[in-house]
């Protein structure tokens, strides 16, 4: 993002916090945050990694300038030795994630923080913030995606969100975000400005009721943008009217060396619809004039209408992709946990063992065939590598075990981004962060982006690991008071 992110974008009980370390010596301690999430959204069994980009420049750019000290001052809740301590705040430490794009599961470390205390503690909200969200949108606009592309006629996916998202900023990510989960562009003009996002659009209904008649609205708009028109063929009867009126107007344009672009459905039966507008065009020879659909599409509906034959080349998605509203939507609940202290390893324990952190420096490795299909990742301490036949251990339930296959390769997922507080390499194009998307989706085993009942991928803790969390439990359990 273009525009920095304030440093007061954070819960004040990170400031509280901060405040409290450095008055008692902590701040500097080298702490390392692990952020994962526990469940997959929209009922799935994966997510597309999103927003490392953003979490990047967030960090490399963040100060608090006079305005915000200021602000703080007025408080009355922080110290002036605080305040001076904020003025040279910077953030130096080292980052590791999943490179952004990546296909990545519940319970694996997706971004490991190791900075001093003061550093890592303060930008959890904003990290939080922005990998959620984009994560979230990137991972409905690749199950869009993958319900589109499943057509025997190929079919794509833009995103038409800007006018329901939650706010402008979540408008603008929704679209990038949108993108690297595969939608291959947008109809938010400032998202294309920003992230140089392909910018597409046909016309409301608005043009049409503005002119004498359909026809006259067509003509205009086919006029103004002879090379660049879809046409929206719902405004009074799609088949009777707006169908006939638009291939009139083709072969108008086409008189005139210009080719119509395409029609736009926008209600009823969409694949009763597109099949009939698709049988009229090319019965005209209008083989190429595409046909673009909308009217609350997501995922699930993409998928009835290929499966009854429709015959939709562009499907423009808005509300239910940009706000990743509809079921098992609407957020992701990632969480960003202490888990080791200078060499001490951390955790916390909850009711629900399964639930309780993993403690310690870790690493993450994704086990693959020879055809590169993934088959599970494994989460390992720091300095393990774990080895094919070993007995790794389900994080949500010690007695499930598996054994790693003899015959795999395991490649380490994650890279170091930040190192020093400096990126290691610069950003990559979005387009490439697509193109990386789509082709970590095509190596999920069989069944694992299924809209029902998904594959579920596993993801495993090393035997180090799984050691490790079992001894830390239970000296934690005999630490207990009562215990
Ligand atoms: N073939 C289909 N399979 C599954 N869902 C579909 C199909 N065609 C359309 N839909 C979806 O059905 C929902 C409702 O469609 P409906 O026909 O009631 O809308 P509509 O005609 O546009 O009504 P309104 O004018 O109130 O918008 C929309 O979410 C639409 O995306
Ligand atoms: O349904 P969504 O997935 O949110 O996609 C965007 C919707 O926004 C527009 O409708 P709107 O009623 O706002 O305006 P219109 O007059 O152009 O139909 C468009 O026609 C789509 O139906
Ligand atoms: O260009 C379109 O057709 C469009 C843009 C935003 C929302 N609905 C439709």
């Amino acid at each position: 993002m273009s525009t920095p992110l304030s440093p007061l974008f954070t819960d004040l009980y990170q400031l509280t916090m901060l405040a409290g370390y450095l008055r008692w010596g902590l701040h500097e301690q080298e702490a390392t945050f692990d952020l994962y999430f526990r469940r997959s959204p929209f009922g799935g069994s994966y997510a597309v990694w999103a927003g490392l980009e953003s979490a990047l420049d967030y960090l490399t750019q963040l100060r608090f300038e006079d305005e915000h000290l200021a602000y703080l001052r007025n408080l009355q809740l922080f110290d002036e030795a605080f305040l001076a301590y904020l003025q040279s705040w910077r953030f130096s430490g080292e980052v590791i994630a999943f490179p952004e794009g990546s296909v990545v599961f519940p319970n694996e470390p997706l971004l490991t923080v190791r900075a001093p205390l003061g550093e890592a503690q303060l930008v959890e909200t904003a990290l939080l913030n922005l990998l959620n969200f984009q994560t979230l949108i990137a991972t409905k606009a690749a199950r869009a995606f993958l319900s589109a592309s499943g057509s025997p006629h190929g079919g794509s996916v833009v995103e038409f969100g800007a006018r329901r998202a939650q706010g402008p900023n979540g408008a603008l990510l929704a679209a990038r975000a949108a993108f690297i989960g595969g939608a291959t562009g947008t109809s938010n003009v400032e998202a294309g400005q920003r992230f140089g996002i392909p910018v597409v659009g046909t016309h409301a209904h608005a043009w049409v009721e503005a002119f004498p008649s359909e026809i006259a609205a067509f003509r205009a708009y086919a006029d103004a943008f002879p090379d660049d028109s879809t046409l929206l063929i719902d405004t009074f009867d799609t088949l009777k009217s707006g169908l006939p009126n638009a291939i009139t107007v083709a072969h108008e344009l086409a008189g005139r060396g210009h080719a119509l672009r395409g029609v736009r459905l926008d209600s009823g039966d969409l694949a009763y619809l597109s099949r009939r507008a698709r049988e009229m065009l090319d019965g005209a020879g209008l083989e190429n004039v595409k046909i673009v659909a909308s009217n609350d599409l997501d995922e699930f509906v993409i998928d009835s209408v290929i499966r009854e034959g429709g015959r939709i080349d562009v499907y423009g998605v808005g509300t239910r992709l940009a706000t990743g509203g509809g079921e098992g939507g609407g957020a992701l609940g990632g969480v960003y946990k202490l888990v080791q202290l200078g060499s001490t390893p951390k955790m916390k324990l909850t009711a629900d063992r399964a639930k309780s952190t993993v403690p310690g420096r870790k690493r993450v490795w994704r086990a693959r065939d020879e055809a590169g299909t993934a088959l599970l990742d494994v989460v390992s301490l720091e300095g393990e590598r774990p080895q094919k036949g070993q007995l790794v251990t389900d994080p949500a339930n010690p007695l499930n075990r598996t054994r790693l296959p003899e015959r795999c390769t395991l490649e380490s997922a994650r890279r170091v981004v930040l190192e020093a507080g400096k990126r290691t390499e610069p950003a990559s194009p979005l387009s490439e962060l697509q193109a990386y998307a789509a082709s970590e989706l095509r190596r999920l085993p069989e069944g694992t982006t299924r809209l029902l009942n998904p594959h579920v991928y596993r993801v495993a803790l090393s035997e180090g690991l799984q050691s490790l969390r079992a001894r830390m439990i239970a000296e934690l359990e005999a630490d207990a008071p009562g215990a």
